[in-house]
């Protein structure tokens, strides 16, 4: 009985862009309800999220019963990191701030098994391997597990083909905020040379042969990353989703008595 299969991994082949939505509330109680929302993908956020490794096992196992793939994003692409969530399940795992073509074969490392890669073997205790009852999942892992790296700062996007050129990376994920940031429009992802880098960056990433994705929540740029012919586009978050429905509720009722709701200048 080999590893899981990885449907996320697998739908990167297919047709259709696979939707997915932003967990970053660090609770498998939203993240349940965000299960049940027929979403293809959900991504749990280890970055950005208040998430440590318990969390995100919990989110983990809630996900599990539900027709979703989940993704994993670690904090920052290092070996150890990326050991854990392997190691309590993930099988996708979103890496930020990947700029040069080494640190993408270092990472190519650190999610596969030797002879491959350096993936610490701990299967014997591990929910990856059904605690053990996957008896050669050791030498299956390897197939289904799926390393997305994030192109999000100049360099990133200088630097693209031969990202994408790393055998064992599987797909290329564009930031938008940091991307705006480090070209020095912070929080501000619609201008007009941002927009500009991103669509020519997910062509650049798919003339080299890898799926692109990114994350946008306003609908027009993300209908136009699918257009452009992106594999995995997240539509939303659910933090800015509770955040914004919450200040909009509030106001409906007290008036200028609550706070005004921000005008956002980005959509991610
Ligand atoms: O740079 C980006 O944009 C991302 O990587 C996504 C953000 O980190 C996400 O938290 C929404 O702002």
């Amino acid at each position: 009985m080999p590893a899981p299969k990885n449907p996320f991994k697998a739908g990167l082949k297919g047709e259709k862009a696979m939707i997915g939505f932003w967990l970053s509330l660090a609770s498998p109680y939203t993240a349940e309800i965000a299960a049940g929302a027929g979403f293809d993908w959900l991504l749990i956020d280890g970055e950005h999220g208040p998430n440590d490794i318990p969390l995100l096992l919990s989110q983990l196992q809630t996900l599990a019963a539900h027709p979703v793939a989940p993704v994993v994003r670690v904090p920052i692409g290092e070996t150890w990191m990326i050991k854990q969530v392997l190691d309590i399940g993930a099988q996708s795992v979103l890496v930020p701030m990947v700029e040069t073509a080494e640190q993408a074969r270092q990472l190519v490392r650190a999610i596969n098994y030797p002879p491959k890669g350096v993936r610490g073997v701990g299967a014997a205790v591990a929910r990856a391997s059904a605690f053990n009852r996957i008896p050669d999942y050791l030498v299956t892992a390897n197939d289904e597990v799926c390393l997305i790296v994030q192109a999000e700062s100049k360099a990133a996007i200088d630097a693209i083909e031969e990202i994408a050129a790393v055998d064992g990376v599987d797909a290329i994920f564009i930031g938008p905020a940091d991307l705006a940031a480090d070209m020095g429009y912070p929080g501000r992802g619609t201008e007009p040379v941002v927009l500009e880098t991103i669509e020519k960056a997910i062509l650049r990433i798919q003339a080299a042969g890898k799926p692109a994705g990114i994350l946008n929540s306003d609908p027009k740029l993300a209908n136009r990353y699918i257009e452009l012919g992106a594999k995995f586009v997240a539509v939303g978050t659910d933090v800015t989703l509770f955040s914004q429905a919450t200040s909009n509720l509030a106001r409906s009722y007290r008036g200028d008595a609550a706070p005004q709701p921000v005008k956002s200048t980005s959509s991610y």
